[in-house]
């Protein structure tokens, strides 16, 4: 069975469509980035999907469940782009009152602290975290009861590199024990590496649904060939190869997925004039511009 199954969704506001006849579903286990530009829809499917807002028609399932209902409730854990805490608490407290509000012990919130890399600001007042760290409480509060699946709004925006990396490990870690994940962001090259598939939403409907190898065959937009040549030697291969020279030393080489490898033999027959040679596939940032463009935009 699917984590999340969406189906047909549309959804109207006064005057607005923000979600026309959207439908994929969410596998166990599966990491599904959905981006769009802003007012895309996003938020709004995220709501239906946690019964916040009813949809307008159209269908959505949670392991079978209605959004809202009291079962898709226990498998569903969401966290919002910007959490909000009371600020005199301190982080144990409040993980405390949120485990104790699902019916569990308190003295889970320290491990789960732990969990997010806050175990050693557990006791100190939330009022006096940084906004990472209270994006970590938000995400140890997620992970509480063990959801099924996980619906994350912009979950690493105002978070250092390093904290996005652990926060992503967090993340896989939750996929490899079937926890299904869908999250938005606008922070394209990390989603890149480290989602399983990409749906991308525009003016409220579906532009894409496929893993990233799959809308690259599918886009067939150019790769980039970025030559290095030797000193002094970039005029005379930059000619040779009808390449187009970006500074001093480089020259690009577009082409088509099925010339790539002629290319690569003509570069490889320059040998003596090339540094190193770096073949650059279309990046999820052309990939999004692209579907995002599509149908008649
Ligand atoms: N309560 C509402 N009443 C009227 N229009 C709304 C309401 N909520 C959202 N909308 C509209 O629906 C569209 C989709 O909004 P939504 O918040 O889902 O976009 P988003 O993709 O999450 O954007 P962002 O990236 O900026 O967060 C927008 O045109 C928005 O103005």
């Amino acid at each position: 069975m699917t984590s999340l199954t969406i189906s047909h969704l549309t959804k109207r506001f006064e005057g607005v469509t923000a979600l026309d006849d959207v439908g994929f579903d969410v596998a166990p286990g599966e990491r599904v980035a959905l981006l769009g530009h802003n007012g895309a829809g996003k938020s709004t499917l995220m709501k239906i999907v946690l019964g916040l807002i009813p949809a307008s028609s159209g269908s959505v399932a949670l392991m079978g469940a209605a959004p809202g209902s009291r079962a898709a409730r226990s498998l569903a854990a969401y966290l919002p782009e910007n959490v909000a805490f009371h600020p005199a608490l301190t982080g144990l407290e409040q993980l405390g009152f949120y485990l104790r509000m699902r019916g569990e012990p308190a003295r889970g919130a320290m491990p789960l602290l732990e969990k997010v890399g806050l175990g050693h600001a557990a006791r100190r007042r939330i009022g006096t975290y940084s906004k990472g760290m209270r994006q970590r409480v938000g995400l140890a509060q997620a992970l509480i009861g063990r959801p099924r699946l996980m619906v994350l709004d912009e979950p690493t925006s105002g978070l250092d590199p390093v904290s996005r990396r652990e926060f992503y490990a967090i993340l896989d870690e939750l996929a490899g024990e079937g926890a299904a994940i869908l999250l938005s962001s606008h922070a394209l090259t990390e989603v890149e590496a480290r989602t399983d598939r990409i749906v991308i939403l525009s003016q409220g409907r579906l532009r894409a649904n496929d893993t990233l190898a799959n809308l690259r065959r599918k886009a067939a937009l150019p790769i980039r060939l970025q030559v290095t040549a030797r000193p002094d030697t970039a005029d005379s291969v930059a000619g040779q190869l009808a390449g187009a020279r970006r500074n001093g030393v480089m020259v690009d080489l577009m082409c088509r997925h099925h010339e790539k490898l002629a290319r690569l033999g003509q570069i490889a027959g320059l040998q003596p004039l090339i540094e190193d040679v770096e073949v650059l596939p279309p990046s999820l940032e052309d990939l999004y511009s692209h579907y995002s463009r599509s149908e008649g935009q």
